[in-house]
């Protein structure tokens, strides 16, 4: 599958002014994208997650590894970029759900595997070996990143402790929940590092306070779930897993089933205006809607809305 091919293209489209995209797909790529969408079970092409469709135009995407707290191995890195790659180019799915497998949804990086990897870099020099290090962290933070960049919104559902490079993964995701008995840990600098995959730039952006961003950073205290709703990183607690599961899945229910050219131009505005001025997002939203204004989706909604009828009631062309 030429996934590099997909993602050079999606990554240009999102530094130009206007929507259109041209992508050119191999036909390897074609074959997984149909096995993947007439899914119904969970089954996967993955090692560490496991991929479902339990409704129409939903992706249930599952951190799998349960035995080992859905910690992040080598495999995991590039099998959410592929994951996320795959589910951006698929018309079948309008919206993710994210969860995790078992007692809690993650406890971060494999510390016996993944540490080896970005701990001992090659290199004849410092220049070589810095360069090549840098290189793998740039690959490291694509695996989030790849989330933020897939235009179908990202639901994720999160139970237990979500630690470490977990905090990055939610920090790059739409709409955040929790179970009562979640915590969150940004637990890299009791292990010797920066967090550098994604936490310390876009967590800033979700929790209004910096002050609580930096304590939480510097200091890898647990938060819990009372406070990670008052202070914004989750917008619903429920009590348990199987009523968030409940709740992701209706919500992603409602998501689906609006305009999906409504959707992702929504998703995609509003990370634009996240990272931009006010006069900047606004010119980039008129460049969007000049061609996104002419879909047919438009008036069908709009034709719903006037005969008092729910979006659901609407059918829309696949996107
Ligand atoms: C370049 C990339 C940049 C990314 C940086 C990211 C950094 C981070 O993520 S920092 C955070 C690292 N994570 C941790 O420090 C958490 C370590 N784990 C725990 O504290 C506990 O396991 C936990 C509280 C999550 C769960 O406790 P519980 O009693 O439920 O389970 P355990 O018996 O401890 O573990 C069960 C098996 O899972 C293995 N395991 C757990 N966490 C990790 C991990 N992070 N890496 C590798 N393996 C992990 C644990 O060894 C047990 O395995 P086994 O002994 O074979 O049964």
């Amino acid at each position: 599958m030429n996934l590099s091919i997909v993602s050079l293209s999606y990554t240009s489209y999102r530094g130009l002014q206007s929507p259109p995209v041209v992508v050119k797909l191999t036909s390897s790529f074609f074959c997984q994208t149909a096995a993947m969408s007439t899914s119904t079970g969970a089954s996967s092409p993955y090692t560490t997650l496991s991929i479902s469709h339990p409704a129409e135009f939903i992706t249930h995407v599952e951190l799998h590894r349960p035995e080992k707290r859905n910690s992040m191995n080598r495999a995991f890195w590039s099998e959410m970029v592929d994951c996320f790659n795959e589910i951006s180019m698929n018309s079948d799915c309008r919206v993710v759900v994210l969860s995790g497998a078992g007692r809690l949804f993650t406890a971060g990086i494999d510390l016996t595997d993944v540490a080896s990897d970005v701990l001992s870099p090659e290199g004849d020099d410092t220049a070589r070996i810095s360069w090549n290090l840098r290189k793998k962290l740039l690959k490291y933070q694509e695996a989030f990143t790849v989330i933020e960049r897939c235009p179908k919104p990202v639901v994720v559902a999160i139970h237990g402790a979500c630690i470490g490079g977990g905090v990055d993964l939610i920090s790059a995701c739409d709409i955040r929940m929790c179970t009562q008995d979640a915590w969150f840990q940004v637990k890299e600098v009791d292990i010797g590092l920066a967090a550098d995959v994604g936490t310390l730039q876009r967590l800033p952006k979700v929790i209004g306070s910096r002050s609580l961003v930096n304590e939480l950073a510097l200091t890898a205290r647990k938060m819990f779930a009372d406070e990670a709703k008052s202070s914004g990183l989750v917008s619903r607690v429920f009590a348990d897993k199987e009523a968030m599961m409940a709740g992701a899945l209706e919500m992603a229910g409602e998501i689906a089933a609006r305009s999906p050219v409504a959707v992702q131009g929504t998703k995609i505005n509003l990370i634009y205006s996240r990272d931009h001025s006010v006069t900047e997002g606004l010119d980039y939203m008129a460049t969007w809607n000049m061609s996104m204004l002419q879909t047919q989706d438009v008036m069908k909604s709009a034709q719903a809305a006037m005969e008092k009828k729910s979006p659901k009631s609407v059918v829309f062309s696949k996107f």
